[in-house]
């Protein structure tokens, strides 16, 4: 089975959540999967390419279940992309606005050695604040985006316009 049919048949539409009119992309039965979640992860690695980055960088929180696996195989570090007032360092940090609401993510000002080769991993790419936030975020404390990688992109709200011609890759785009 091709990589976006097996993320289509794991993820589950729920309508009304978080808040009314938006329809919810739970891709918690792909990370129940072992099977199908050991498939996305290396298709992640592989449409990357391993020795294309340092270490991998994901977002708070689903996006730390991606960045940890990828890292594990391939035998990087993670640097976590936390929400605001979790890291206990001197940070830098972006507030964006989501698809359902406004956020802050940090990073540890140190984080990356200077052009450190950084691959951020995501579960969904939707209106792109999170995304475009954390890019930006990564090269402030010093590293490098060697590429943006997502198991799901809602392309209706557009979130690749946001990146301004940075490449993403999704292993399934609706
Ligand atoms: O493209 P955007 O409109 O920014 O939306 C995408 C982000 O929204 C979700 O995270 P959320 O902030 O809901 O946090 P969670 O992972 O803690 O559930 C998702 O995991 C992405 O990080
Ligand atoms: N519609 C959606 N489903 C799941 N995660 C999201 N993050 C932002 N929008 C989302």
């Amino acid at each position: 089975m091709e990589i976006s049919e097996l993320v289509a048949s794991k993820v589950l539409d729920v309508p009304d959540f978080p808040k009314p009119g938006i329809l919810f992309k739970d891709l918690m039965p792909l990370f129940a999967d072992g099977p199908a979640f050991a498939a996305a992860v290396d298709a992640i690695i592989a449409e990357q390419g391993a020795d294309t980055f340092d270490v991998v960088a994901g977002m708070e929180a689903r996006g730390f279940v991606i960045a940890a696996a990828v890292a594990y195989a391939t035998g990087k570090g993670i640097v976590p992309v936390r929400k605001a007032g979790k890291l206990p360092r001197q940070t830098v940090s972006a507030t964006y606005a989501l698809e359902y609401g406004e956020a802050t993510l940090e990073v540890h000002a140190d984080a990356f050695l200077a052009g450190e080769r950084v691959l951020v991993v995501d579960d969904v790419l939707a209106t792109g604040g999170t995304a475009a936030a954390t890019l930006n975020l990564v090269e402030q404390a010093g590293g490098r985006v060697s590429g943006f990688s997502v198991v799901l992109e809602l392309s209706f709200l557009a979130g690749r316009e946001r990146l301004e011609g940075r490449p993403v890759h999704a292993l399934l785009t609706v």
